[in-house]
């Protein structure tokens, strides 16, 4: 719980001095990671029911600032832990060693199935340019 606390207190900092500023300018925001990674990591794998809270922390921090899209590049927990092998122990978190990493899939697949409309899941086990393309398929659906 205290971490999705925390990370909470930052998303709503970040919402209110950098995305609902760029809103209101009328910029399109990008963000790698957002309000359903906190879903994936901090409530899909704890062992108690943070749902309730989860959802209430997040009205008060995201409010109207939902994006319109969110990708969800999807990868066997497999084929992504041999990809962060080949990225080199530099940049490795401990921490990643001991995390579920199918509940955390898991969690972010249920979040595409409960709003499809919003959460477009890509196949991230192709090719970087492949990948790319999907992804501005997605996004050109939505202009
Ligand atoms: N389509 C791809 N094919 C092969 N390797 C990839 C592909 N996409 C990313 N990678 C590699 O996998 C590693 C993790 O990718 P990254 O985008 O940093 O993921 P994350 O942000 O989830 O940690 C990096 O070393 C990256 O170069
Ligand atoms: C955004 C986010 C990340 N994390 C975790 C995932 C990562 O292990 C770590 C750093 O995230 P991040 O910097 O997004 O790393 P990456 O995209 O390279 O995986 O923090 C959470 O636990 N909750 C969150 O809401």
């Amino acid at each position: 719980m205290e971490q999705l606390l925390l990370v909470s207190a930052a998303r709503y900092d970040h919402v209110r001095t950098v995305i609902a500023p760029a809103l209101a300018r009328g910029e399109w925001v990008v963000s790698d990671r957002f309000r359903d990674s906190t879903y994936a990591f901090q409530v899909a794998i704890s062992d108690v029911d943070l749902e309730p809270l989860f959802a209430e922390v997040n009205e008060v921090v995201i409010g109207s600032s939902m994006p319109d899209l969110t990708i969800i590049l999807d990868l066997q927990v497999e084929a992504a832990s041999a990809r962060r092998t080949l990225r080199g122990p530099e940049s490795d978190d401990p921490s990643e060693a001991i995390r579920d990493f199918q509940s955390i899939r898991a969690g972010l697949l249920k979040l595409a199935a409960r709003e499809p409309e919003r959460c477009r899941i890509v196949d991230g086990d192709r090719r970087p340019d492949q990948v790319e393309e999907a992804i501005w398929r997605e996004v050109v659906g939505l202009v």
